[in-house]
């Protein structure tokens, strides 16, 4: 590989006109948390055992998963070494060391070991997290079974308490009651926070968790009375052993069940908690999140494709001149720029996200939960929105990048096949959306009899009469206005319906239910909020439906959207650039920061397992045989 930049990207680096560097600072919350950033980037870049790792297409399915439990248990010990105690360091160390791969202990540090810390009691925590922590017990969260995953209080394993023995018996009664998908259920752990129905003195108290050892701590075999494996291949989640378990009247402690918030007594007696979602916490927490993954994710596929797009160069723009580079033509600046613009509205949504998340739960762990259906509806929103939105914006940078883009070595169909799933774990998207849409239409109601609300969706209440005062400026207000005008008269609009239907004798759930297309579009509508002038032109008719904007504003919108264009153009590369992802973090031949992409691609296709010899051992087995028969048969050679 030559050490040059390639020369277009040079110049769009040089014709910048801000300073990329003082944009990274403002991402990363300083300079010095930069420096600190690329030092331990560049600790994982001289690490021979890290670099080893050729990329996971190139493994089946046993070498993904054996690969990320090798690389992922070399992280953990050299974090170890390093010393690092800080998340951020610890995050940027692994995000480095595994940029594309999923971990097979993601869930314990992720979900496993925050919930034992939070819905356990304090005498349990005690007792776990240590444990957890130091990896000495290894665990999962499972609680999707085969029959139910969106409906919670579906689930069918069952926890039935004995007094006799201070034990519970969990059981799955049905085929449809087997846990299946939870991750690294199948071949890593050793633990399980299962959720499962409490039943005691007869009675059914709803989904708990329990905690639940699956395999022997002395050498991983599975307990007697449970049957465990792994579920198969997937879309994405290569190193991941999402799987199944079923479990046969499997006996354990009293003291296993997490009793911080809900607790059965030594008699049998059962405790309510103050509000049962309390057990469904974890959830919330993955769900902020995930928020946070949809920026990362959408980010890069954005980096990779614009720089590519400033690199490669086809057809003619002037006739006769020489050929363009694709990111010239409107059409191209209209698929990315909003996208750009899109991915630094999601960072800085993740972080609104995460401290209101940090404030209020920890005033629901302080036993104030005024405000967890806020929370609950603001979570479940924004992580169906960001996740579609990015899923969406992710593919449009693999089209932009023309073929190319459909090569694993873009980078951008892994960076895809990971988050598309986020679509659907932790609450399917379409679920979540209504959960949104259920608070919003109480909250329009509520609104209606002169209640108070959130200051998040004050603008519930706002007179639609109204109409825009934008002018050519495009105010940031004129902007703010009309998104709360949309999104104020879709959920009344919504709302009106169900009323609707309600007074034509429906029950409620059907009134609901018959009203829940229009409620989804009006809950995007709200998510929405987050966008200026393109979120406008590109959803013009919902602006428009009851004469919001007059003709003369449209135009304008419509000249400003193409004007915006003009304005990102000479800044696109450096606004990308100022994600600082390092090439080794993108795994992209095309997103790389030279430019050099053709010499990349061409040698990475070198590494195809197919060129390991020019003749396949296929060609003696079938296609050679194949010809020999087809050539003595009379009919063929008649023809040639
Ligand atoms: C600190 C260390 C850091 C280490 C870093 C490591 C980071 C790595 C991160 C780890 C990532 C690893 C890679 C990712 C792996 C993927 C993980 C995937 C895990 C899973 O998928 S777990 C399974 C998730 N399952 C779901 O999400 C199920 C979805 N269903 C539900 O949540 C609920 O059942 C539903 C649909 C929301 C509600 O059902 P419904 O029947 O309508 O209602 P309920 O009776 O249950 O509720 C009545 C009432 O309560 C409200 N409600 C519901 N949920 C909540 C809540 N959570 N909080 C507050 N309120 C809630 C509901 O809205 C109803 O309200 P009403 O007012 O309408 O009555
Ligand atoms: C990669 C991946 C990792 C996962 N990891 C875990 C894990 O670690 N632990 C774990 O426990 N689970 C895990 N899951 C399971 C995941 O949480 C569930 O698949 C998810 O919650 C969706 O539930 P479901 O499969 O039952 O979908 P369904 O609910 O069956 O969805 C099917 C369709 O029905 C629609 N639908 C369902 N209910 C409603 C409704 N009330 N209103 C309108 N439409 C509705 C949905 O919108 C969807 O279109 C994982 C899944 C994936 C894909």
């Amino acid at each position: 590989m030559s050490n040059e930049v390639n020369t277009d990207l040079l110049k769009e680096r040089s014709t910048a006109t801000f300073d990329a560097e003082r944009l990274t600072e403002f991402i990363y919350k300083g300079p010095e948390k930069v420096k600190r950033k690329r030092q331990i980037q560049n600790i994982v870049l001289q690490d021979k055992f890290l670099q080893s790792f050729k990329p996971t297409e190139f493994y089946d399915r046993d070498g993904q998963y054996n690969n990320a439990v090798r690389r992922q248990i070399y992280i953990m010990d050299r974090l170890e070494e390093l010393g690092f105690r800080s998340e951020t360091d610890r995050l940027n160390f692994r995000e480095a060391a595994a940029p594309v791969e999923l971990s097979p202990f993601g869930l314990h540090s992720g979900m496993f070991v925050p919930t034992l810390e939070r819905q356990g009691t304090p005498e349990q925590s005690r007792k776990w997290v240590p444990l957890g922590k130091s990896f000495k017990m290894i665990g999962t969260y499972a609680q999707t079974e085969l029959g139910h995953g969106t409906f919670i209080r579906g689930l069918e394993t069952t926890a039935t308490f004995d007094p006799e023995t201070q034990e519970f018996i969990l059981d799955s009664p049905t085929l449809s009651s087997i846990k299946y998908w939870p991750g690294n259920v199948a071949k890593t752990v050793n633990h399980c926070l299962v959720m499962a129905q409490l039943y005691t003195q007869g009675k059914c108290h709803g989904t708990h968790l329990f905690l639940v050892q699956v395999r022997s701590m002395e050498d991983h075999t599975i307990m007697p009375g449970l049957e465990i494996g792994d579920i198969g291949p997937k879309l994405g989640f290569d190193g991941v052993d999402n799987g199944f378990m079923k479990f046969n009247k499997y006996r354990i402690p009293r003291m296993n069940m997490l009793m911080r918030y809900a607790k059965v007594l030594e008699n049998g007696d059962y405790i309510k908690p103050k509000n049962a979602k309390l057990t469904y916490g974890a959830m919330v927490m993955v769900r902020v999140w995930i928020v946070m993954d949809a920026f990362k994710a959408l980010s890069r596929a954005t980096v990779i494709a614009v720089r590519y797009s400033a690199v490669r160069r086809q057809s003619e723009l002037r006739p006769g001149g020489e050929e363009a580079q694709v990111i010239d033509y409107q059409t191209q600046q209209y698929k990315l720029f909003p996208l750009l613009a899109t991915s630094y509205a999601f960072l800085l949504a993740a972080e609104g996200m995460s401290q209101i998340y940090a404030k209020i739960s920890s005033d629901i762990e302080r036993g104030n939960l005024e405000d967890m259906p806020q929370l609950h509806a603001l979570a479940c929103g924004l992580k169906a929105f960001c996740t579609w939105v990015g899923c969406e914006g992710i593919e449009v940078c693999r089209m932009s990048c023309g073929g190319h883009g459909y090569s694993h070595a873009s980078g951008i169909p892994k960076i895809y096949a990971n988050i598309v799933g986020a679509c659907t774990y932790e609450g399917e998207n379409t679920v979540m959306m209504l959960q949104t849409a259920r608070y919003l239409s109480k909250s329009y109601f509520r609104g209606q009899r002169g209640e108070s609300l959130p200051e998040l969706i004050q603008y519930l209440t706002i007179d639609l009469n109204v109409k825009s005062t934008l002018g050519e400026d495009c105010s940031f207000e004129s902007l703010v206005a009309a998104y709360s005008h949309r999104a104020a008269r879709m959920v009344a609009t919504a709302c009106k319906l169900q009323n609707a239907n309600k007074q034509k004798g429906m029950p409620s759930h059907d009134a609901w239910n018959k009203s829940t297309v229009p409620f989804i579009a009006a809950t995007k509508a709200h998510c929405h909020l987050l966008y200026a002038v393109y979120g406008i032109v590109e959803n013009m008719g919902e602006f428009m439906q009851d004469g919001y904007f007059n003709q003369d504003q449209i135009s304008i919108l419509n000249r400003k959207v193409l004007a915006l264009l003009e304005d990102i153009r000479p800044n696109a590369v450096a606004l990308v650039d100022a994600f600082d992802y390092p090439d080794h973090l993108l795994q992209s031949c095309l997103g790389r920061y030279d430019g050099q992409v053709y010499e990349a691609l061409y040698e990475n296709s070198k590494s195809s397992p197919l060129n390991n010899t020019d003749i396949h051992s296929s060609y003696y087995n079938y296609i050679r045989p194949m010809m020999q028969k087809r050539s003595k048969s009379k009919d063929i050679s008649a023809k040639l």
